[in-house]
């Protein structure tokens, strides 16, 4: 990752801000000759003839009876609450429940000789999948099985109930992320039911505590690969998905596979001053002084970052599927670039992607009513932009907040995460390219992009460089607030196709090498 001087960008997307302004209206003139070189990005050729060279390769056909087994599967896992509250405080009761009712509904998974299951700090799971070709690099699908807590109140159905209703399933995990867990399993366990066995060999990781840092469960696993040795071509985990509404004048669905995920920082701003009687109160207390300087970050919004990640090639490539102007505005951002970011940040999720972003999310002081506090404490949520690192944001915060008597702890953070491949070469990225292409027909394009959020993934960077974050799964923004909040829930068309996509590609990651792209391909 490139440390970048701040100033040095700012004054650069000021320039350029400046160079927009004044070249608009020579712009419009050129718009017609632009029209006529303007590059389109056509759709994939379908697949000929890839995955499982010269092998049997099985048919995406289910049941009735599979699929009420499939669905009732998830349903169950839905209704075993695997909360984690804290890194200490996780229902270990239900994570328990949890390894019981996987070894119930995927029999073959326990019992097939080439796999073989590990329990890992007691309630996280590792199957290792031998495959018949020891040449071909082995990879990882990656999902958890804890989930944030979910108070009933606010709920159409109760969060742990699994309830079925108008086609979809309801509960906390059904999206983040036992939908994975199950679907990743599902697959498998379907696949063995008609015989098969892999060439390239994989893992199958599920950790427990993902949603409360992942240090017992992802960390360890990779710890405990790494000292057998183990280097993994690719590694796929939540974190991106099937997008669907994020951006207006984009009718037609589109998959965005997060080539890397944004760093993150948890900050403690404090404030003393002596305590007393509040009947005499100074002229600030610590909590005015800490308030102020929290709404400062607050309103202060942090630099924005857009052509600094993939944000700004994923609306080139994006480009083609919007009408006349839009596809010209965005296949010359070099142009209107900043009048593009000032319109995007608009949008939270949007804004996300394009800069650091701060949210206050916790502020403790005094201990009675009429006691002048001699504490006052805030904590910070930072998600760092990749093109940002923690030392650049923390000046940044120092010099919004410009007050010397408020002190500052990093509890913990980590830089943004390089960008994984996403080249022709780069076998995971075209394998999931490949497979969504085949899969989600209405998928008018599979663009990289980044995970606004962190993911376990993240913790495996000491054994693979290609870490991927893609589900499966359409996401709309009224599906995205479900996430950690009301009525989370999946179709159950959506989980089918879930299936479906991991039961496809496993069978495509069964060849040596990626075909050779189409020409006009990217
Ligand atoms: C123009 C393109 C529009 C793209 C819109 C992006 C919409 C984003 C949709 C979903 C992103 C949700 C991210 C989920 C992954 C986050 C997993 C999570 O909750 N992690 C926790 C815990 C942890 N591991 O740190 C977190 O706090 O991030
Ligand atoms: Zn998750
Ligand atoms: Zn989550």
């Amino acid at each position: 990752m490139a440390h970048r001087n701040v100033a040095a960008k700012a004054g650069l997307s000021a320039g350029l801000r400046a160079l927009a302004v004044g070249v608009m209206g020579t712009v419009l003139a050129l718009v017609a000759v632009l029209l006529l070189r303007t590059a389109t990005f056509p759709r994939l050729d379908e697949l000929h003839g890839w995955g499982r060279p010269g092998a049997f390769r099985i048919p995406a056909q289910f049941s009735e009876a599979e699929l009420k087994a499939v669905k009732e599967a998830l349903k169950e896992a839905i209704r075993i609450p695997t909360v984690a509250f804290s890194s200490e405080n996780i229902n270990t009761t239900a994570l328990t429940e949890f390894g019981e009712h996987l070894r119930k509904v995927f029999p073959s998974m326990f019992s097939t000789s080439f796999i073989q299951h590990e329990i890992v700090e007691k309630y996280s799971h590792l199957f290792t999948i031998h495959g018949s070709n020891p040449k071909l690099e082995p990879y990882m699908l990656l999902a958890h099985i804890d989930v944030v807590p979910a108070p009933d109140d606010g709920w159409e159905v109760p969060p742990f109930s699994g309830l079925e209703r108008d086609g979809f399933i309801y509960g906390r995990g059904t999206l983040d992320n036992k939908n994975s867990a199950m679907a990743i399993l599902q697959a498998m366990e379907l696949l063995l039911r008609r015989n098969y066995v892999p060439q390239r060999s994989f893992y199958i990781s599920l950790g427990h505590d993902e949603e409360v840092s992942g240090k017992y469960g992802a960390q360890k696993i990779a710890a405990l690969l790494e000292s057998r040795g183990v280097r993994l071509s690719f590694i796929i985990d939540e974190g991106s998905y099937i997008m669907d509404g994020f951006l207006a004048g984009f009718k037609k669905p589109f998959a965005v596979i997060a080539v890397s995920e944004k760093g993150g920082m948890n900050l403690k701003l404090q404030v003393d001053s002596a305590p007393g009687h509040s009947s005499a109160p100074p002229k600030e207390t610590s909590i005015g002084i800490l308030a102020a300087a929290v709404s400062r970050l607050e309103q202060t919004p942090m630099p924005n970052m857009f052509g600094y990640g993939t944000e700004k090639n994923m609306l080139e490539q994006l480009a083609g599927q919007f009408g006349f102007p839009m596809n010209i505005v965005l296949t010359n951002l070099w142009i209107f670039g900043p009048i593009v970011s000032r319109i995007l940040e608009k949008s939270p999720v949007i804004n996300a992607m394009i800069r650091t972003t701060v949210a206050l999310t916790m502020f403790n002081a005094g201990i009675k009513v009429n006691v002048i506090p001699s504490t006052s404490q805030a904590m910070i949520n930072f998600r760092i932009h990749p093109g940002q690192t923690i030392p650049e944001v923390l000046e940044i915060v120092q010099n919004i907040v410009a007050d010397d008597r408020v002190q500052y702890q990093v509890l913990n953070a980590f830089n943004p995460l390089p960008l994984s491949p996403y080249d022709h070469e780069a076998f995971g990225y075209q394998l999931l390219r490949r497979t969504i292409r085949d899969v989600f027909p209405e998928v008018s394009v599979v663009v990289p992009g980044i995970c606004i959020g962190n993911t376990d993934v993240r913790l495996y960077s000491n054994i693979s460089t290609g870490l991927y974050r893609f589900n499966p799964v359409p996401m709309n923004p009224e599906s995205f607030k479900s996430f950690h909040g009301l009525n989370e829930r999946i179709s159950i068309k959506a989980y089918e196709n879930q299936v479906m996509f991991l039961f496809e590609l496993i069978q495509n990651a069964d060849t040596e090498k990626v075909p050779e792209p189409h020409v006009h391909e990217l």
